[in-house]
């Protein structure tokens, strides 16, 4: 485990995508590089696998990637007034299987349906062996109550491109559409290794160490090389953030020069369809997310409208809490 200072931008600066560092740093933060997977396990709800599977097939999975990775597409949403693009390209791949039919009702973004692939037979490959180890690991674990008590699917995936070290993604914990409270996230990563970067959301924070500097917050960071697994485990969406800092140094890989190719398996769950959401008034199916900063309301599931971050035209007043189905108007985005 390594520690060395730095400077976070904040998370609004994040999410302009400025590089980590560049803007307003008005938070400091202690970096601490998590080389071991014992370290990682530790320090986080996370599980760490190197060299997870057969070379042969992280090789030929990247390659079958690589030649996609040209039809994908940078997501575009409004951030206040201002259109933003994403500093990497995506896709997104629903397995597509006959057991399988609630995958059939869509998902949406911001309101506007996802164009969905089918899995490349290499993607079911490895989907096989990532379900394994992912229900190995749960099976050593109490289970939330609001988890599923299916055995873990790794039936949807989003995929991500970073051409060069100028792409990259900002802080953001990932949304609970489609896979509910305490989701588990089997990540990994083909080509070029590229460090992955954890931080406690700030409120969550305060509540948890009470006592720790409230200007300062601790970021681990995770070099992730080609063929590493990296399990987000129960909790890790509602109590931290992610990101892939652009402007770090890159060794090119073999097979992909500067690419790194990241493939999130998630399990999307029938009981949290888009049949099974609340709509908002714009008719689409809303946005399903943790209370992160309120320290009332910390923890507590909600659902939102979350249409404006396609169309710019600000968010219709839906707000359901998940839990207690108590709907109300949200207080103006900070
Ligand atoms: O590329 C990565 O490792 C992270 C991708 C990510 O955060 C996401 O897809 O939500
Ligand atoms: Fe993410």
């Amino acid at each position: 485990m390594t520690t060395t200072s730095t400077h976070a931008a904040s998370l609004t600066d994040l999410l302009k995508w400025t590089p980590e560092g560049e803007g307003k740093t008005r938070q400091r933060s202690q970096l601490i590089i998590l080389r071991r997977p014992d370290d990682v396990t530790r320090e986080l709800p996370c599980v760490l696998v190197y060299n997870f599977l057969p070379a042969l097939l992280a090789r030929d999975l990247l390659t079958d990637l690589l030649r996609e990775t040209p039809t994908w597409h940078r997501r575009k949403w409004y951030l206040f007034d201002r259109q933003v693009t994403s500093p990497h390209t995506s896709a997104s791949s629903v397995a597509t299987e006959p057991q399988e039919p609630h995958n059939g009702g869509g998902f949406y973004f911001g309101g506007s349906k996802v164009r969905v692939r089918p899995y490349l037979p290499t993607m079911v490959e490895a989907r096989r062996l990532i379900e394994a180890k992912v229900n190995c690991v749960l099976a050593e674990r109490s289970r939330n109550p609001l988890e599923s008590r299916d055995p873990w699917q790794g039936n949807k995936t989003i995929a991500n491109c970073y051409n060069g070290s100028a792409e990259g993604v900002g802080w953001h914990g990932d949304r609970l559409t489609y896979i509910g409270p305490f989701a588990t996230i089997a990540s990994l990563s083909l080509g070029v290794t590229r460090q992955f970067r954890i931080r406690r959301f700030p409120g969550v924070q305060a509540q948890r160490d009470p006592l720790a500097s409230p200007g300062m917050s601790r970021v681990f960071g995770i070099d992730l090389p080609h063929n590493a697994l990296l399990l987000m485990l129960p909790s890790m969406q509602e109590e931290y953030q992610h990101s892939v800092p652009r402007y770090t140094p890159i060794d090119p890989h073999p097979l992909s020069g500067n690419i790194r190719i990241n493939l999130t398996f998630r399990y999307s769950r029938p009981d949290y369809s888009a049949d099974h959401t609340p709509h908002c008034h714009c008719g689409v199916p809303c946005e399903l997310r943790a209370v992160t900063k309120q320290e009332a309301t910390l923890g507590r599931y909600y659902y939102m409208c979350e249409t404006d971050a396609v169309h710019g035209q600000g968010k219709c007043s839906f707000f359901q809490w998940m839990d207690s189905g108590v709907t109300g108007s949200l207080p103006p985005p900070p």
